[in-house]
């Protein structure tokens, strides 16, 4: 089953970024992060932020967050100014940032209730078996059903990590936000994940950026890589469109000329145009 195009291109402007700026007030001075970031995100579209370490690739992302606001420009998400945080965009960290006295179940719940539990605009506040079953869909959708009465220090990293993309899932965000979700994990336990990630997106039709140092992820992934010029003041060099077929299949590609081809484009920018000391990939 694949995708049906109308699901990238039904809103091509669904999250608009237009010059954006942030400089950072520091010991030394102004120091200035961003500049002149332009990019749109259609809706059901994914979207990698890949660049070399330090480049601004979360601030980028903690920006669309609303964690964080601009020096200058404008960021749009569903016709509305972003002005802070909201249900509709759920962020997933590399660190999970689980809450370690409360079970899986438990921490998916807490969200699921600040958002369902209350009363809303033109929505009635849910019951505590309606809490639960969404809860429980969520855990189901990352395989996590058997382990939803364990405690983060119980479970593996990879395990925490679905806990953590379940919580953001379970909200029902427009917008899916990561910063690099699945850094720190073994190379196997990634590619599970990054494998359920593609069956997730390709069920949910959830619009996700994702920050990455790794091209591999980001050309399996990706509809759309955005390539990061070095800071200070970075800024975007390069918007690679990734025109492979969904589903995706890691071995299938792995000696595909298109995937090669991709994977070269953004291997080229990075260490040729942008070569950098540091390692990104
Ligand atoms: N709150 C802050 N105050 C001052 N400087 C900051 C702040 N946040 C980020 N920076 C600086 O802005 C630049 C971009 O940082 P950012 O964390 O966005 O980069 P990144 O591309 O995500 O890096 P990495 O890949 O290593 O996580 C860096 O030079 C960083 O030191």
């Amino acid at each position: 089953m694949s995708i049906p195009a109308t699901t990238v291109s039904s809103n091509p402007k669904y999250i608009e970024i237009q010059g954006v700026e942030q400089t950072f007030k520091t010991k030394k001075g102004l120091f200035p992060a961003l500049r002149d970031i332009n990019l749109t995100v259609a809706k059901g579209e994914f979207v990698a932020l890949i660049g070399h370490s330090g480049c601004g690739k979360s601030t980028l992302l903690n920006l669309i967050a609303g964690l964080t606001t601009p020096t200058a420009g404008s960021l749009i998400c569903a016709n509305r100014e972003i002005a802070g945080p909201g249900p509709e965009r759920a962020v997933v960290f590399q660190n999970h940032s689980l809450l370690p006295w409360l079970t899986c179940f438990e921490n998916v719940y807490l969200g699921v209730e600040r958002v369902f539990g209350a009363r809303n605009p033109g929505a009635a506040a849910e019951n505590k078996a309606q809490l639960k079953d969404r809860t429980d869909a969520a855990l189901a959708l990352v395989g996590l059903t058997a382990a939803t009465q364990k405690r983060p220090g119980e479970i593996s990293g990879g395990m925490k990590q679905r806990v953590g993309i379940a919580r953001a899932l379970a909200m029902e965000p427009k917008v899916l936000l990561m910063d690099e979700p699945f850094g720190a994990l073994d190379a196997l336990t990634r590619a599970k994940l990054q494998d359920e990630l593609l069956e997730i997106v390709a069920r949910t039709h959830s619009t996700v950026v994702m920050v990455t140092h790794d091209v591999d992820e980001a050309v399996l992934l990706s509809d759309k890589i955005v390539m990061m010029t070095n800071g200070p003041a970075a800024t975007i060099g390069e918007v690679l469109s990734v025109d492979l077929p969904r589903p995706r299949n890691r071995v299938a590609l792995a000696d595909s000329p298109e995937y090669l081809h991709y994977r070269k484009a953004v291997i080229d920018f990075l260490y040729t145009r942008q070569a950098h000391v540091e390692k990104a990939a």
